[in-house]
């Protein structure tokens, strides 16, 4: 039930509508019943009475028609509205969260659950004409016979007591199945991601096949067995305990004389009536207990309330002077009883329009610096301080508005948006492709890349592109070069580099490069989370060559 309010907010009236509606067309079904009844066993059938007939069932078919419509299309919008409050959520959700749950978990909640949720919204229509035809029924057959209804309510509550118990374990069963999904998930990923691997190697492949993806897959098989084992002994159970409940009035009317012939007749065709709707209902059910077990699993999912993904944020600063890190540190979650990696303290300090190189080991902790040094990761201890403002969740979304970023695993969007969200000047795109050496390679046209599916250097590039085109203060790039050629490596630490650093912007580069270690103002090495200014390898290199584009800085924004 918690399911159903929460996604019908806003649109309660209109439910609440399609609901009286439903309920005057099992209204209207039980009057044909009763007509049907009264007619067949008068002993004179006017015409008023066949016209009546006849007008309560067109009735009956219009009002089914409206309720169900206005039910099903209520379900298709709430699963619209359910699609965009989750990916809002998802692009309000920190990106530590989304590392923290992993791609799978969210993929699976974005298809699968929504999808469960849908379905279940869909079959929304057979859960509430079924119940207010059941109502109608009952109130029918109140007023038919006290004894019989008596009995119908003794036999309805053996019922739902029983249903009830094959419902909780099919129940639990699909939760169990809705957790095995994200291991699901993941290995799907493997699939997909690990394809070159698995085609190269028999050896990946079997194995991969065999002890990672099928114990996966047999287990969702063994548990969704059992859970419609459950789910459809429940329907058989409540058809059964319909003719068990005719055959007992028919018992308790032929042992101890309770009602007439007539009403027997009636109440018999009454109930008879009432187990297609039933038979609606309980065929709903997997999918309802499917639905409030996939809500369940979105809310788990504890990602950000908000759905203001894209509101107003205040114009970032052009002339911030520095960006400190003050005794900052962070320690992700420990895994399989292991502690996590942690960083820090740190205190670090970068100063507008310097270019600065970050160095280090694998694993020393440099991308979860850049991730704290952005805003992306809050620190757990310490503050970052920009522009003499401490950085807070209040003012986290324009911190990060600061930066423009290309990790290690970028994605590349085809759309180019400039620092506006807008359509960037072609002829700047152009002179960027050029500088890039990617004029023979990509065009341009509505403000899209032609194409995406280039070599990883190629995409990099265009990674870069996107970058400029934002026009951001701070360039952070981790580990840019790795993919580019000798010579573009040369372009891109020679010429683009101080080229960025000339139009006052601030640069971050995290690299391995030591060829190129003489480019940088500054160069700070990290080691086992910690970071420290490297004198020495700063004094490796002739003083000329040191601060080589101190002089070359021009045109500063500040
Ligand atoms: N998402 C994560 N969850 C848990 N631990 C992580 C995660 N990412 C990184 N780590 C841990 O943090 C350590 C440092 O990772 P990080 O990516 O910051 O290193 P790096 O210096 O950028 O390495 P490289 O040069 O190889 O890119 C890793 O060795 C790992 O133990």
């Amino acid at each position: 039930m918690t399911l159903v309010w929460t996604l019908l907010k806003g649109n309660t009236f209109k439910f609440l509508t399609a609901i009286l509606l439903s309920a005057l067309s099992a209204g209207a079904g039980v009057a044909v019943i009763a007509m049907i009844s009264r007619v067949s066993s008068a002993d004179v059938i006017t015409g008023q009475d066949v016209a009546l007939l006849f007008v309560l069932i067109f009735l009956l078919f219009g009002l089914s028609f409206f309720s169900q419509a206005m039910l099903t299309s209520l379900g298709h919008h709430v699963v619209y509205r359910l699609r965009l409050h989750l990916s809002q959520r998802v692009l309000k959700t920190s990106v530590e969260r989304i590392d923290q749950l992993g791609q799978p978990a969210i993929l699976a909640a974005l298809t699968k659950d929504v999808t469960s949720i849908s379905q279940a919204f869909n079959s929304l229509p057979f859960v509430v004409y079924g119940a207010a035809v059941l109502l109608c029924c009952y109130g029918y057959l109140l007023q038919l016979s006290l004894p019989f209804f008596l009995c119908t309510l003794v036999m309805t509550i053996l019922a739902v007591v029983i249903a009830r118990q094959l419902m909780s374990a099919s129940r639990q069963l699909k939760r169990e199945v809705r957790e095995n999904d994200d291991q699901l998930y993941d290995r799907y990923s493997g699939l997909l991601l690990g394809r070159n691997e698995l085609k190269l190697s028999r050896q990946r492949r079997s194995s991969f096949f065999s002890n990672s993806l099928k114990p996966i897959v047999s287990k969702a098989l063994g548990l969704e067995v059992k859970a419609d084992r459950y789910t459809v002994l429940n329907g058989s159970w409540v058809n059964t305990s319909i003719l068990l409940l005719i055959a007992s009035i028919i018992l308790i009317h032929s042992l101890f004389g309770v009602g007439t012939k007539e009403q027997l007749t009636t109440f018999a065709l009454t109930i008879l009536y009432l187990r297609s709707p039933l038979a609606g209902m309980i065929g709903s059910l997997p999918s309802l207990i499917l639905g409030s077990v996939a809500y369940a699993k979105v809310q788990q999912l504890a990602l950000h309330e908000g759905t203001d993904a894209v509101g107003e944020l205040p114009e970032p600063e052009t002339c911030w002077q520095s960006l400190q890190m003050k005794n900052v540190t962070y320690q992700y979650p420990s895994e399989s009883g292991e502690p996590g990696f942690g960083v820090g303290p740190i205190d670090f300090e970068l100063q507008q329009g310097e270019l600065v190189f970050w160095v280090g080991g694998n694993g020393s902790g440099k991308s979860t610096c850049a991730r704290l040094v952005t805003g992306l990761y809050t620190p757990h201890t310490g503050k970052i301080v920009f522009a003499g403002q401490e950085i807070d969740e209040g003012n986290r979304d324009w911190f990060l508005s600061h930066f423009s970023v290309v990790f290690a695993d970028f994605y590349l969007f085809k759309q180019l948006i400039n620092e506006s969200g807008e359509r960037p000047d072609s002829a700047l795109v152009e002179h960027y492709l050029n500088a890039l050496s990617l004029e023979q390679k990509v065009t341009v046209s509505d403000g899209e890349l032609s194409t995406t599916k280039l070599s990883q250097g190629q995409r990099k590039r265009l990674a870069l592109l996107l970058a400029y085109l934002e026009n951001r203060s701070i360039i952070l790039l981790d580990e840019w070069a790795a993919d580019q050629d000798p010579a573009f490596r040369k372009v891109f630490y020679t010429e683009l580099l101080p080229e960025l650093k000339a139009r006052g912007k601030t640069v971050i580069a995290i690299t391995h490069d030591d060829h190129y270690f003489y480019m940088a103002d500054k160069i700070y090495r990290i080691d086992q989370g910690h970071i420290m200014v490297d004198d020495e390898t700063a004094h490796d290199y002739p003083s000329h060559l040191q601060n080589h584009t101190a002089d070359e800085k021009e045109d500063v924004t500040c």
